[in-house]
């Protein structure tokens, strides 16, 4: 089974968490959220409205008929799907691979039960292998990249992206992240950042591991 099977898998075990009728959920952004919202269709009597943490997931949930809704409209909500591009044993996160990570962030916050989805490639011991991704402000791009070295990493401006919030990101390579909560907390106090893809102090709450043979393993 190659990695797009996988993510295939993992979005449909994921869909039997949507155990209710008339729920409000969160959704997050990437190709495994994709075939999740695909296989959503087909539950579509589920689902009250969606909240949607990027322009992209909003074009695809509206294009399938979704009511989306703001989330200043809705309030806490009960379950939020998203991928990931790394987790380690204790459901911290690497995201932000798409650029979504602000609004990903935000929505996650908002929900009782963070539910992620990867296939086994995205399972590590150490975060880190995969840059972590730090949005800033357009003027504090070059300020923020020197406090990232301070703190050992080596920070790559993803040219020509902008986020769906006018931020820019620089993509950090080669962090050791040995502590993440306090990497985490070291990262948000750099003035210009608006937030950054290492979501340790609020992980998932329920992992979801798609293997090569198809098999789904679930971790809390
Ligand atoms: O954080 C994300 C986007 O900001 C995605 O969840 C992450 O990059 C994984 O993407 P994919 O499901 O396409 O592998």
């Amino acid at each position: 089974m190659n990695q797009d099977d996988m993510k295939k898998a993992v979005a449909r075990a994921a869909l039997d968490y949507l155990n209710e009728y008339d729920m409000v959920i969160g959704m997050g952004t990437g190709s495994t959220v994709n075939y999740f919202i695909d296989l959503l269709s087909s539950v579509k009597s589920r689902v009250d409205a969606v909240v949607s943490s990027s322009d992209a997931t909003t074009a695809k949930l509206k294009a399938l008929g979704f009511h989306v809704k703001e989330l200043n409209q809705t309030g806490d909500i009960l379950l939020y799907f998203d991928g990931a591009d790394e987790c380690d044993q204790h459901n911290r996160l690497i995201k932000g691979g798409g650029g979504a990570l602000t609004r990903e962030k935000v929505v996650a916050e908002a929900a009782e039960k963070f539910i992620c989805m990867i296939d086994e490639t995205k399972r590590v011991d150490l975060l880190g292998g995969f840059p972590l991704a730090v949005e800033v402000i357009p003027m504090a791009r070059s300020l923020v990249a020197r406090k990232l070295v301070k703190l050992g990493g080596q920070p790559v401006f993803r040219q020509g992206f902008v986020t769906d919030n006018g931020g820019e990101i620089l993509d950090v390579h080669h962090l050791k992240i040995t502590d993440p909560v306090t990497l985490e907390q070291e990262i948000n106090a750099i003035p210009g950042v608006i937030s950054h893809g290492l979501f340790a102090r609020r992980g998932a709450d329920i992992t979801l591991i798609a293997d090569s043979s198809g098999q789904v393993k679930t971790q809390t």
